[in-house]
């Protein structure tokens, strides 16, 4: 079930990136106002494209980090260029030095997202690892170039879960609802967008 879902929301057409990452990238700066140590990620080429909201915050003095690949997990390190490609083709800082900032938010990629407001990553669970091993929870906002949702629980326990999810017009928070229910303050604007009946896979 998982990795139909993974599958689905992979193949979903990636067309006008440039123009969702731009208005996903407002609103996750608009999010950062409010917190001043934030785990970031550098985008691959399926997620947001974020460089310029990384660079941005950066040089309004926050305190940026992003994951370092570590095995089966990854340690957050400080932000900074130049960055060297690794492992799947992910894009690091040289910098190998863990910080031992207390982050208060967490921006993390998904692929996607289920009833629950779990995440469904790459399979490999590093994001659930890292968060087991933080020894505390900061706000965890999800993001994703298209919305790909699943209306069935096809999550575990173990899987990190959101406080915050946003996408392209949408912004959701999960309190104590669940994914199913959107109102219309959720769907920002939602012109254009289309959900399945089965899986919430938005289309453009
Ligand atoms: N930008 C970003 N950085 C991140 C993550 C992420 O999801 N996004 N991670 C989150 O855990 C960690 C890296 N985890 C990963 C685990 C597996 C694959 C992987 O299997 N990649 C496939 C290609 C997938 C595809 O695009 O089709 C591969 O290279 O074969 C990639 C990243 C840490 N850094
Ligand atoms: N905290 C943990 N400690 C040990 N193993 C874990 C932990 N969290 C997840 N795993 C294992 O990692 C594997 C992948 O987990 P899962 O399928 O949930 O990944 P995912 O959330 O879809 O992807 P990812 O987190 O890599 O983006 C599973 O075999 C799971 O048992």
């Amino acid at each position: 079930m998982k990795n139909e879902f993974r599958k689905i929301c992979f193949n979903m057409n990636k067309h006008n990136k440039y123009y969702y990452s731009k208005k996903i990238g407002w609103q996750l700066y608009k999010l950062c106002k409010h917190h001043k140590n934030i785990l970031f990620f550098i985008p691959m080429d399926t997620e947001v494209d974020i460089h310029w909201v990384l660079k941005k915050l950066r040089r309004e003095k926050k305190n940026i980090f992003v994951p370092f690949m570590e095995d089966l997990s990854f340690k957050m390190v400080k932000y900074q260029l130049p960055l060297i490609k690794k492992k799947f083709s992910i894009l690091e800082p040289d910098n190998k030095q863990k910080t031992r900032i207390k982050i208060d938010l967490a921006i993390v990629p998904i692929v996607g997202i289920d009833l629950t407001f779990r995440r469904i990553g790459f399979g490999k669970g590093m994001y659930d690892r890292f968060f087991d091993k933080l020894g505390y929870r900061p706000k965890v906002v999800f993001v994703q170039l298209k919305p790909c949702f699943s209306k069935n629980v096809l999550t575990q326990k173990h899987d990190v879960r959101a406080d915050e999810y946003i996408s392209f017009n949408i912004y959701k928070r999960s309190k104590n609802d669940s994914f199913n229910n959107f109102s219309r303050y959720d769907i920002i604007r939602s012109r254009g967008i289309y959900y399945r009946k089965k899986n919430g896979c938005g289309k453009v």
